[in-house]
């Protein structure tokens, strides 16, 4: 389902610039080059425009967001799209404050996407403009279930016809869609929620798998996704051996992504399609 996906990653190491926070940007970096990608953390205005040039994909997350790095965003992503080069946008935090929900409004006006990652309560947000929110944490009663897998599908489709991106929503089920396909996807583990920085660390990966296969958006999403949660699935095992925690979770799981191949996600990936 996913052939060729990692390994044009790993034979085309494609060059990510990342606008993104301060809480994760170290992880973001590291799991960009375990996922076969090579990172770079640039967000001056003096040179966001040259290094996105140069790129092959571009990420902008909204996790610290400041009026500098907003600038920043608006230029490079502008850049991106006159170079044809995908954008994959995390808008962390998106209804937590005006600010916030002011530049991600005019990013999705002014930049075209390919990607749009975030947990439930922020793509609602977007999606509607209002709604709860519990700072950069998806809201309890918003989560995917069994019971609204289908009907958030079908919102995931719409709101991807609405801005021309691949939709992917992350949390126990993740669902990854464009106007016509979803994929439920249901690698992952609990602990994954109990650091910080594993959406973040999703947008860089996805960054990585979009800009080596540029042809192939939704499965390279989807691929990074199923990747993601399945690392999150087999850093969890190993944690078990080692009696370990949440600080020994996080390297655990960068460790799992050097080491995911086709193979792995072949057999291990679990999702359908609707
Ligand atoms: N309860 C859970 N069970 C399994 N995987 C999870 C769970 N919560 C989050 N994940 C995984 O953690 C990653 C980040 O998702 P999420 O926590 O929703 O993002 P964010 O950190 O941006 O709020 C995704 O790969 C997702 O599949
Ligand atoms: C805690 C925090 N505060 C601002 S950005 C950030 C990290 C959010 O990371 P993630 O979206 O991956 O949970
Ligand atoms: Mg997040």
């Amino acid at each position: 389902m996913f052939e060729q996906i990692i390994t044009n990653v790993r034979n085309n190491v494609p060059l990510v610039h990342a606008i993104t926070n301060y809480v994760t940007v170290n992880d973001c970096a590291n799991i960009i080059l375990a996922s076969g990608g090579s990172p770079i953390m640039a967000d001056d205005i003096n040179e966001v425009t040259d290094i996105t040039a140069i790129s092959s994909a571009l990420v902008l997350n909204m996790g610290t967001l400041n009026e500098r790095t907003a600038l920043s965003m608006l230029a490079a992503g502008k850049k991106a799209n006159q170079c044809g080069l995908p954008v994959v946008f995390d808008p962390v935090g998106a209804g937590a404050s005006a600010f916030r929900k002011k530049l991600a409004y005019q990013l999705l006006e002014e930049i075209q996407f390919s990607v749009i990652k975030g947990n439930i309560s922020e793509i609602k947000f977007l999606a509607a403009g209002e709604g709860k929110t519990a700072g950069v944490d998806a809201c309890e009663g918003d989560k995917v279930t069994e019971d609204n897998l289908k009907g958030v599908a079908d919102f995931a489709k719409e709101f991807s016809k609405r801005t021309g991106s691949v939709i992917a929503i992350t949390g126990a089920i993740d669902l990854v869609a464009d106007g016509n396909l979803a994929y439920a996807v249901r690698n992952g583990h609990i602990m994954m929620s109990r650091i910080t920085g594993t959406g973040c660390m999703l947008a860089a990966v996805t960054g990585s798998y979009v800009g080596a296969n540029p042809g192939s958006i939704l499965k390279a999403s989807a691929a990074a996704v199923c990747g993601m949660g399945l690392c999150g699935e087999l850093a969890y095992k190993k944690l078990s051996q080692l009696h370990g925690g949440t600080g020994t979770y996080r390297m655990l799981l960068i460790d799992e992504m050097s080491r995911l191949n086709e193979q792995m996600l072949e057999e291990g990936g679990k999702y359908e399609c609707f």
